[in-house]
């Protein structure tokens, strides 16, 4: 399932169309707290806490998880930055009965919960709360972020201001941007969505497990999809690329090339020629590999067949408008895209639609935080992947699952989102010591 991912704004006007259809702020705030509390009791047992508030809702959702830890049995103490400024706030505050310290003076405690600020952060904290900040949750046996860890831009995921690394991150409604965006991903540890009865849809979300199209029964080879590969200088780029399509479900796999390539499955056709007018190829799949021969990639987009366009096929590209009219994947890394693209400037969300509404292209945007994006303004935000993903040969392999997905059936936009998904999953299955070649084995386990 796909989870929408919410910026602050897109939030906000959730929260307030619920508050326009009668559902109290208080009610939201206390369901709020009360997920905050639950998802602590559920990571760890009771031990002294400090919650931290700061002045707005942020800070109110903290009064409440403070009043259920304190019921489940925590010993807990509160710390405020400041008086609660909104109504909701002063209403969880008041319904905090214990004693309330000042948050410079709080002790450490085992496990520390920031509620200082969430979505409403807009600019860097002082110095003097950020160096308290980061000395609590250094100290903290667990830190517990409410929403997003103080510090934290919501929509582009940059760091206004260090705090340090949590554990736990509980949010409310919807996953916001920084969620899923370094370099804030890295510093929240376990991410877990609360139900808090409200929601939105968004053109942003998480991408979740696809659903693969199903095989016919009655189908040959070409209808599981022909992907045509074209390799280049460097043949054990476009070999992995190709078998990761056939092992991603492609039901032929083909590479033109001028000399044999060895070692790779013998199911996979080599053919000194490149017969791309064929209209059963699915996809065709350029770029792993190819080295300086940008005729390969001239001589592909002679074809008005789908192609992904990957590596060394990127660069030279020349100008993005000249895949207009062409119906075309890109998989970039950071430094293929800014070739590509220049800089853009923005956060890696903007920067990833622009190019694709300038390219007419489904962008994927890889990296530890790799971004889908499509012309139309969809973007899919990849789940978190392991970091021994980031190894020789793995964009290869990638470029090669979503080749697979396309010459399937699936449009651009839910292949490369597909395949983004299912290369994580084989990196998690392979373990940390993989190699490339190891995800080819894992994508056939997770496809059995
Ligand atoms: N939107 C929703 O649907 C819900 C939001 N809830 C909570 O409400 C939070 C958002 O609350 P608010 O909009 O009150 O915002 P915050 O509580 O994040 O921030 C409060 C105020 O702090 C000020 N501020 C911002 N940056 C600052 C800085 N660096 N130093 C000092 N002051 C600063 C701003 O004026 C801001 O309005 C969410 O993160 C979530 O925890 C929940 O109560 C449940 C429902
Ligand atoms: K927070």
């Amino acid at each position: 399932m796909n989870r929408p991912i919410l910026t602050a704004a897109d939030m906000r006007a959730v929260e307030r169309r619920a508050i326009d259809a009668g559902t109290e702020e208080t009610l939201l705030m206390e369901r709020a707290g009360r997920a905050l509390a639950e998802a602590v009791r559920q990571f760890i047992g009771p031990r002294d806490t400090l919650v931290l508030c700061g002045p707005g809702n942020n800070g109110g959702d903290g009064y409440v998880a403070a009043r259920h830890l304190a019921l489940f049995g925590y010993p807990v103490r509160v710390a405020t930055l400041a008086e609660p400024s909104s109504k909701a706030a002063r209403w969880a505050r008041a319904q905090w009965d214990g004693p309330v310290e000042d948050f410079q003076h709080a002790d450490a405690a085992p496990i520390v919960i920031d509620c200082l600020f969430g979505t409403g952060l807009d600019r860097e904290l002082q110095p003097s709360v950020s160096t308290r900040l980061a000395s609590l949750v250094g100290q903290a046996l667990i830190a517990v972020a409410c929403d997003l860890p103080s510090g934290v831009a919501s929509d582009d995921g940059r760091m206004l201001s260090e705090t340090g690394i949590y554990d736990l991150t509980v949010t409310f409604g919807a996953l916001k941007p920084a969620h899923r965006l370094m370099p804030a991903m890295e510093r929240m540890g376990r991410v877990v969505l609360a139900d808090i009865g409200i929601g939105g849809t968004s053109a942003w979300f998480e991408i979740g497990e696809p659903a693969l199209p199903p095989l016919n029964p009655c189908g040959h080879k070409y209808d599981r999809g022909l992907v045509h590969c074209l390799a280049g200088e460097m043949p054990g780029a476009i070999s992995l690329a190709a078998t990761a399509a056939a092992r991603a479900g492609a039901g032929y796999v083909r590479i033109s090339t001028s000399r044999p390539i060895a070692g790779i499955p013998a199911s996979i056709v080599q053919t000194g020629t490149a017969e791309l007018q064929d209209e059963r190829i699915g996809c065709i799949l350029v770029g792993p590999g190819l080295g300086q021969v940008p005729q390969v990639l001239t001589l592909a987009l002679t074809a008005p067949r789908p192609i992904v366009i990957d590596a060394d096929g990127i660069g030279q590209i020349g100008e993005p408008e000249r895949l207009h009219g062409h119906d075309v994947i890109l998989t970039p890394h950071e430094g293929e895209f800014e070739k590509l693209f220049g800089n853009l400037g923005g956060s890696k969300a903007e920067r990833a639609s622009a190019a694709s509404q300038r390219s007419q292209a489904v962008v994927v945007l890889k990296g530890p935080d790799t971004l889908v994006a499509a012309p139309d303004g969809r973007m899919g935000f990849a789940p978190p992947a392991p970091p021994w993903l980031a190894t020789a040969g793995s964009g290869d392999v990638l470029a090669g699952i979503i080749a697979a997905l396309r010459a399937r059936g699936m449009t651009a936009f839910d292949a490369a989102c597909a395949g983004v998904w299912l290369h994580g999953r084989a990196a998690e299955r392979a373990g940390s010591a993989m190699i490339a070649d190891d995800l080819l084995s894992a994508i056939s386990a997770i496809l059995r």
